[in-house]
């Protein structure tokens, strides 16, 4: 076999504080983070939210050094894998391709085209499946797939999710084990998994798979660790009013406050480096609420970053995804439980004079709508839902 490359996707995350707001907007111009049937309207409206947003979400990035350590966790991980790669004997090259900041996936795709990789795996570093992470990042890559006549050439594989893998289960367990046995008697610990959340009509509507692979990968670390502690899961970082995946983090910990739990350790469990919501919202925000809840112990489990046995499982998979039967951007773009779909797959606006005709209605409103929420503060659209 030649050289092989190994496509590393994340989110990414602002370097500094003026990174704020472009990160932002990256963010929101996104359809698969803010849903929009009609997507003239999708730049102006991240624009808007993203303004709105900044001072705030700044004010987080200060708390944790003034940015997000993202792109040095994930290149350290890059760097790991590489060596990992090369004492099982093969001499990878990594490309790290982030969805809303630098180095952008288009900047990885860049090189990897001039370097002449035989064959490429495609990892995204998010365990469990999402619409909103991995199934976007893919989506971008369908996209520069059917513009690139170079990358049709490019024999490749993409690893959909990987939160059954067993290495990567025993590196969580060593983890949450280390935690609890800081604790004074280990099996009081209540181990409290808090997932990222998304919005409910991404399960319930758009048929992501996220919460159900969620629940199983919680399901099969505590398997794994096979200690006695009690367990929960809940789901943090909503943004904006509709419905997310519940319960929310911040009631749960309350709840387990008031049933008297002393001793929490918090396990980050949709992403497997430290990040803001790590490092801000678990450290300090629900810290403090749990202190308010009556738990004297509140213990975070740190993220994977390089654990040694977590990167021996990202080298595994590797290793694994060139020995199985490939699999296509366009099969693992469209990953869903297949409920109801909105809007419709390939969905084209404004190609015919009706819905030309449309588009001009909606956007009366789109604009009424914007103005609504710009002279009142409480916006149609996140009324009726259109925005999360
Ligand atoms: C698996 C993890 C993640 C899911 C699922 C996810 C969905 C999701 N996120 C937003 C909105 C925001 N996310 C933001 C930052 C952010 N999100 C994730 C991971 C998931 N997001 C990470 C790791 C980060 C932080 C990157 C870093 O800087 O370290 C932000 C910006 C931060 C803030 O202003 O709070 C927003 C906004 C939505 C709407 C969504 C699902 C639809
Ligand atoms: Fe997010
Ligand atoms: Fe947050």
């Amino acid at each position: 076999m030649g050289r092989i490359g190994v496509l590393l996707l994340n989110l990414g995350g602002p370097d500094r504080l003026e990174d704020v707001g472009p990160f932002l907007y990256n963010l929101f111009s996104d359809p698969e983070i803010i849903r929009l049937p009609f997507p003239w309207l999708q730049k102006p409206l991240a624009w808007f939210i993203a303004t709105r947003r900044t001072s705030r979400s700044q004010a987080n990035y200060k708390k944790i050094g003034g940015g997000s350590p993202l792109r040095r966790i994930t290149e350290a991980q890059g760097q790991a894998l590489k060596e990992q790669l090369l004492a099982l004997g093969e001499d990878a090259e990594i490309y790290i391709g982030m969805r809303y900041w630098h180095p952008y996936t288009e900047e990885a795709i860049a090189r990897l085209t001039q370097d002449n990789i035989d064959e490429l795996v495609i990892l995204p570093l998010y365990p469990q499946f999402s619409i909103s992470t991995s199934g976007s990042s893919f989506r971008l890559l369908e996209q520069m797939w059917k513009t690139n006549p170079q990358l049709q050439k490019q024999k490749y594989t993409v690893i959909p999710s990987w939160y059954k893998q067993p290495g990567y289960l025993q590196a969580m367990a060593e983890l949450i084990a280390q935690e609890l046995d800081q604790l004074e008697n280990p099996d009081e610990g209540h181990v409290f998994f808090s997932a990222h959340g998304v919005p409910k009509s991404y399960v319930e509507e758009a048929g992501d798979p996220y919460q159900q692979e969620i629940e199983e990968c919680t399901e099969l670390i505590m398997r794994t660790l096979n200690r006695p502690n009690p367990h929960t899961l809940a789901y943090q970082s909503r943004v904006g009013p509709v419905e997310w995946l519940q319960p929310y983090t911040e009631d749960a910990i309350e709840e387990l406050g008031e049933q008297g739990i002393k001793n929490l350790v918090v396990v980050p469990i949709s992403f497997v480096s430290e990040h803001i919501e790590t490092l801000e919202e678990i450290d300090i925000e629900y810290r403090e609420l749990a202190e308010i809840a009556g738990i004297d112990n509140f213990r975070r489990v740190p993220a994977l970053n390089t654990h040694p046995v977590f990167i021996r499982a990202l080298a595994d998979l590797t290793m694994d995804a060139m020995k199985s039967p490939r699999l296509d951007l366009s099969q693992v773009s469209q990953m869903k439980k297949n409920v109801k779909m909105y809007p419709p797959e390939n969905w084209e606006w404004g190609i015919t004079s009706s819905a030309e005709v449309w588009n001009g209605r909606i956007a009366m409103l789109g604009f009424i709508a914007l103005l609504f929420e710009m002279l009142t503060g409480h916006g149609l659209l996140h009324a009726s839902g259109i925005l999360h």
